[in-house]
């Protein structure tokens, strides 16, 4: 029996390896892998991301140290300027002294934020609700794709002639160090922090701990620094890693990396017929949590009910959704994509072929998916043909 046992296993962990061995081949023929990150807001899909380039690309990621530490920069300054604003009532000298030497990182701030968010206005929370909400700090989010990441050119281009706003920012972060850190270390403001039920230590992007590191002008980030870094992402970002390990060099794995709060997650939808896997994360620090966009809701709760959506969600076909229940001139044929393709094909050429005027212009049907770069570059390829020939033609040249 025992033989047999581990002749079954034997065979099981045969047919894995070929499995695996066979995807393998599979990726390297497709020469990239597709990954979607999906979870709630604050669930450390970005974190995850800066975790697959820590392993995989940290050369890469050496490269937007840059950008990172304006991401950090702001997180700390960020809040500073929230206890400042929730000590409005000076109750004493000293933090009516706080409140003065410290009013330069405003603009500081400000600066920040907009050199981050590039063209886009920032999405502060703050901006939206005017009531203050002092359980959490509010966020700045930058909108995906927005290009945050150019202030990275600053790596790759001459340092500009006169100082640029990181250094501007590194300059006063340094020469506020110390009242950064003295405003933390404070009695009052903790007494006060306390009070409010607000637990900063505990919440995303938190570098006051660290003031002293920092706010230093020689300060580089670590890749520490750079996994608590917080960043809200709005809409869908992607992400081309290019593989610098040995055993995948040269492979290239595309990130879609999205904005996980309520309102963001209809922006998903297009992706999860397009990718090799889709990595769900789950804060289990959730459980006694709510979520910022709706507080009657548990975070738990919330991330459940979404894995419940994404684990029932499928191709459409796929999942046994019959075609023919909705378009009901479409009888006796297969409940497949090669046929439902080609029977709406032929509904469009019908359709032209009764009602287009005359004479008939010329009718090109195209079938892509446009959230596939190869096969629409494929179809931008024939359209483009397409126009030439037409040109030529009108103009007598063919
Ligand atoms: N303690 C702890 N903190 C984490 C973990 N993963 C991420 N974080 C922190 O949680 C914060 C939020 O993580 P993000 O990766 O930005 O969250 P996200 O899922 O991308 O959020 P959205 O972009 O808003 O959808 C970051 O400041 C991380 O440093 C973890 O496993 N444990
Ligand atoms: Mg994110």
């Amino acid at each position: 029996m025992r033989l047999e046992e581990e002749r079954e296993a034997k065979k099981v962990s045969d047919a894995i390896d070929r499995a695996i061995e066979l995807e393998r081949q599979g990726l390297k023929r497709r020469g990239h892998t597709k990954l979607l990150l999906l979870g709630q807001a604050e669930s450390g899909k970005s974190t995850m991301l800066k975790n697959f380039q820590l392993n995989f690309t940290p050369k890469a990621l050496q490269a937007e140290n840059e950008g990172w530490r304006a991401v950090i920069y702001l997180n700390l300054i960020h809040s500073v300027n929230f206890i400042i604003d929730l000590l409005s009532n000076p109750a004493s000298n000293d933090i009516r002294r706080y409140k003065l030497s410290l009013s330069p990182l405003r603009q500081v701030e400000v600066i920040l934020v907009k050199q981050l968010s590039s063209s886009d206005p920032p999405h502060s929370r703050a901006d939206t609700d005017n009531t203050t909400d002092y359980r959490r700090v509010s966020e700045v989010s930058i909108r995906g794709g927005s290009g945050w990441k150019a202030l990275l050119r600053l790596h790759t281009q001459p340092p500009p002639p006169k100082a640029s706003d990181l250094e501007n920012a590194r300059q006063i972060l340094d020469a506020c160090k110390d009242d950064i850190i003295a405003l933390w270390a404070d009695a009052m403001v903790q007494a006060r922090l306390l009070e409010e039920g607000m637990i900063l230590q505990e919440q995303s992007g938190f570098f006051l701990d660290q003031a002293h590191r920092v706010a230093s002008f020689d300060y580089e980030p670590t890749f520490d620094d750079i996994l608590r870094a917080r960043l809200q992402t709005i809409g869908v970002e992607e992400h081309r890693l290019i593989m610098e390990t040995s055993a995948e060099q040269g492979q290239q794995w595309i990130f879609y990396d999205v904005g996980g709060a309520r309102g963001q997650r209809a922006a998903w939808v297009p992706f999860f017929d397009d990718v090799n896997a889709v990595l769900f994360l789950c804060s289990m620090a959730g459980f006694n949590e709510v979520l910022v966009e709706d507080r009657t809701v548990n975070r738990l709760l919330d991330s459940f009910n979404l894995w419940k959506t994404i684990c029932s969600s499928h191709t459409r076909l796929k999942a046994g959704i019959s075609f023919s229940s909705f378009v009901k001139s479409y009888k006796d044929a297969p409940n497949d994509l090669e046929h439902v393709t080609d029977y709406l094909k032929r509904k469009f050429v019908a359709k032209y072929q009764s009602d287009s005027l005359k004479p008939p212009r010329q009718l090109h049907v195209h079938i892509t998916c446009a959230i596939d770069i190869a096969t629409t570059s494929a179809v931008l390829a024939r359209i483009r043909d397409t126009v030439l020939v037409n040109n030529l033609l009108a103009t007598d040249m063919l």
